[in-house]
């Protein structure tokens, strides 16, 4: 096996998947963006949620809300629905895994809150539910899936926004959503701070 061609066909792989994002999510994305900083300007909050790679892409994107991304400015109200061991083991332990992320929205999520659900197949249970929790709670929903989005396409909004990487493969999947986030972050830093770097 050529190792050195192996690894080389990734980055060839990774630069198609990112051209071929660019043109189906740059347009979403930027309405996304409006989404998140609407909610941030009316004292809104941003809950994300995922599973495996995709809690640690959540969390990522949270703590540049809460902490900074690239220029200091004011900390802006989110939470990670995957990080904290203990609800996720009690709710986990006497509700079932696929509650984990919907009771947090039920205790936590406000009309005017918007959930970032992360899932690359679209089909996590646990997310699912999710999305629906944030419905009940009047929330609107932005989901960054792949592979087709799977059933979470059936269980969104004309209002919510769905950011779909054309790939099926997970990784590819995620290496593009963890650009998604860092360029949702760039856009509402830039709506905050104005668009120099
Ligand atoms: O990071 C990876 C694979 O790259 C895994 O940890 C992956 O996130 C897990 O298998 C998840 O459970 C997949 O869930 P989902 O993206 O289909 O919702
Ligand atoms: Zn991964």
């Amino acid at each position: 096996m050529d190792m050195t061609a192996r690894i080389s066909s990734h980055f060839d792989d990774a630069i198609d998947a990112m051209k071929a994002s660019s043109g189906e999510l740059a347009g979403p994305m930027s309405i996304a963006v409006d989404m998140l900083f609407g909610a941030i300007a009316n004292n809104g909050r941003i809950l994300a949620c995922g599973n495996g790679g995709s809690a640690a892409d959540a969390q990522h994107f949270i703590a540049e809300l809460v902490g900074r991304f690239e220029r200091d400015r004011l900390p802006l109200a989110g939470i990670a629905l995957n990080t904290d061991t203990s609800i996720l083991t009690a709710v986990g332990n006497d509700y079932g895994y696929d509650s984990i992320f919907e009771r947090q929205i039920n205790a936590l999520g406000q009309p005017g809150d918007v959930l970032v659900a992360i899932s690359t197949s679209g089909n996590s249970a646990n997310i699912l539910r999710s999305i629906e929790a944030a419905h009940d709670r009047e929330m609107s929903v932005i989901a960054l899936t792949g592979k087709g989005g799977g059933k979470i396409t059936e269980l969104l909004h004309e209002t919510d926004i769905h950011l779909c990487v054309p790939h099926d493969r997970t990784m590819r999947i995620q290496e593009v959503h963890i650009l998604v986030l860092h360029a949702l972050c760039d856009g509402i830093d830039a709506l905050l701070l104005g668009d120099s770097l």
